[in-house]
């Protein structure tokens, strides 16, 4: 059995994973671990793997936290940045145990890992592209870890094949044209009976690409959890992995 803690257990995702991993017939939850509980509880001692879902503020910290402890983390928060993620390559380089993992995945929806794959594929052969996340009001941060995610890799994709500047000849007021990331303008948007929801645009003249996802309840998100989750406590993927891509046959 895998034993797997779960950090941010209140929250709408945490709760989600403890449904999920109390669901799976081979993981057994060990730890429930909120803002006021001691995260030191965590050990290689009583988990396998722990995942983290709290705030962008809190999750860096966390992260750090269980490395030091030698526990093996799944992170589905978001906000972070090159820096963040140097600081937890560097916590695993010395972490106390051979072979640590960390996993980092703005998204665990497999439709959203295919609007991310698909959008970068298609990103080289449009002239200009932009993307829309849809998000619940109570959602903290904007964008969304995935609409930034998506933007870079467009970007990356345009920049690899020698792409142009997009197109734009609009002035005025500039936050009209949402947050610029890498070059693609992202837009937010928050509207009560929205879960999580992604529009890329990729536009030529006379046409236009839409590539959708749509996760329209948090258990779409828990089959990539427990496959992160399984595959960490397997083995074999030491060091900080970011994205469910790098787990799947793409
Ligand atoms: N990767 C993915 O597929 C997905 C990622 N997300 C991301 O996951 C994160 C959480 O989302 P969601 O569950 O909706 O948010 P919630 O606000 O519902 O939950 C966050 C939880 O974290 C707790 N928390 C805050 N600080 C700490 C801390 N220092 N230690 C432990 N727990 C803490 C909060 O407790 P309290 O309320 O008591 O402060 C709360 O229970 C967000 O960043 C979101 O964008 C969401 C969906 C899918
Ligand atoms: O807060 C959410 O709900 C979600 N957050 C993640 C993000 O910011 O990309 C993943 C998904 O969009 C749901």
């Amino acid at each position: 059995m895998i034993r797997v803690s779960v950090v941010g257990a209140q929250g709408r995702m945490g709760a989600s994973v403890v449904e999920a991993v109390e669901a799976a017939d081979d993981m057994e939850l060990s730890a429930k671990v909120g803002e006021q509980d001691d995260i030191a509880s965590i050990t290689p001692e009583n988990t396998d793997v722990a995942v983290e879902f709290t705030v962008p503020s809190a999750s860096l910290n966390n992260v750090l936290a269980l490395v030091a402890q030698g526990v093996d983390v799944v992170v589905g928060t978001t906000g972070w940045t090159d820096a963040k993620l140097a600081q937890v390559t560097q916590a695993l380089d010395n972490g106390p145990r051979a072979g640590q993992a960390v996993f980092i995945a703005p998204n665990f929806a497999i439709s959203a890992v295919l609007a991310d794959y698909f959008a970068a594929k298609a990103a080289p052969y449009f002239t200009s592209a932009e993307v829309i996340e849809l998000h619940h009001p109570d959602k903290v941060d904007a964008p969304s870890g995935t609409a930034i995610h998506t933007a870079q890799a467009i970007a990356a994709a345009r920049a690899a094949a020698g792409g142009e500047p997009m197109p734009d000849g609009t002035q005025g007021e500039a936050a009209s044209r949402g947050q610029v990331i890498d070059g693609v303008h992202v837009h937010a948007v928050r509207l009560q009976g929205l879960n999580a929801h992604e529009e890329v645009l990729l536009g030529n003249t006379g046409e236009q690409l839409v590539i959708r996802a749509d996760s329209f309840e948090r258990s779409s998100f828990m089959p990539g959890v427990l496959l992160a989750v399984r595959t960490l406590a397997g083995g074999g993927h030491a060091g900080l992995t970011v994205g469910l891509d790098a787990f799947l046959d793409l």
